[in-house]
């Protein structure tokens, strides 16, 4: 069996799916952290694993960047390869003054600009929310790594746009207490929602829109996300 996006054979994915944009990532994250880790998918360079935990069946995918991509993939492995739960694990831009680059934020709903959501029931603004069980595995994880402040939960926005930004947009937001900006928990927790699952997205703090001294280079996108991973594991297997 195939998908249009997704060359796997049924049973090929775990029950549970942490999944980064970066396919790069992905396979990093399978190689330092999964046993007997196979690749399961390479359709468009966008490489899957299936592996196991202490003993758990776990997958790790790449999404791809914005609300499209990550739509078709949680899409796909929800509605034909008998995935239960996606977790989110990436990188996003701070904009809550509490929040600082290396801080993780467990989001537990997402504002959008992008229309994906608004098309789903007319004439409702859906409300995009993480699985409360969940988020309360993760936040229960970070407790107990004594975390402290570096931990975050609330809400973030899903933009559709990484370099435009309408002007004000951004403090706005940060005053509403909207804790950092990414590009697609929103549309995955609208599929999940579609589809009767259980989302997530844990995200790594890798810059700051006001204030960009301590900004991660691109190098450190890539490496600085073993705190978020290791929420993003505890959610995936609780
Ligand atoms: O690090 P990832 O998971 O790719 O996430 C963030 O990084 C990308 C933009 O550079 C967007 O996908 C955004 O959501
Ligand atoms: O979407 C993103 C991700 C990381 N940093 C940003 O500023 N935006």
């Amino acid at each position: 069996m195939a998908t249009p996006h997704i060359a796997a054979e049924p049973g090929d994915f775990a029950p549970a799916v942490l999944m980064p944009g970066d396919p790069r990532r992905a396979q990093r994250i399978a190689e330092g952290l999964l046993d007997d880790a196979r690749l399961v998918t390479d359709v468009r360079g966008m490489l899957g694993f299936t592996g196991t935990v202490d003993g758990k069946p776990l997958s790790v995918m790449g999404s791809g960047m914005g609300q499209p991509s990550f739509s078709i993939y949680a899409t796909e492995l929800f509605s034909q390869y008998g995935v239960e739960r996606i977790i989110r694990v990436g990188t996003a831009g701070g904009i809550g003054k509490q929040v600082h680059v290396g801080d993780v934020v467990i989001a537990t709903g997402a504002h959008t600009d992008s229309a994906m959501n608004q098309l789903r029931i007319p004439g409702v603004n859906f409300s995009a929310v993480a699985d409360f069980r969940l988020a309360m595995a993760a936040y229960r994880a970070g407790v107990e790594a004594g975390m402290g402040e570096r931990l975050h939960t609330g809400t973030i926005i899903s933009r559709d746009h990484f370099y435009f930004t309408p002007e004000g947009q951004t403090e706005r937001l940060s005053a509403y207490g909207t804790l950092c900006v990414e590009m697609e928990a929103a549309a995955l927790y609208g599929v999940a929602a579609e589809f009767g699952k259980q989302a997530l997205a844990v995200l790594t703090i890798s810059d700051h829109l006001l204030d960009h001294s301590g900004d991660m280079t691109a190098a450190e996108r890539e490496t600085r996300f073993q705190d978020s991973l290791q929420l993003a594991v505890a959610a995936a297997l609780s």
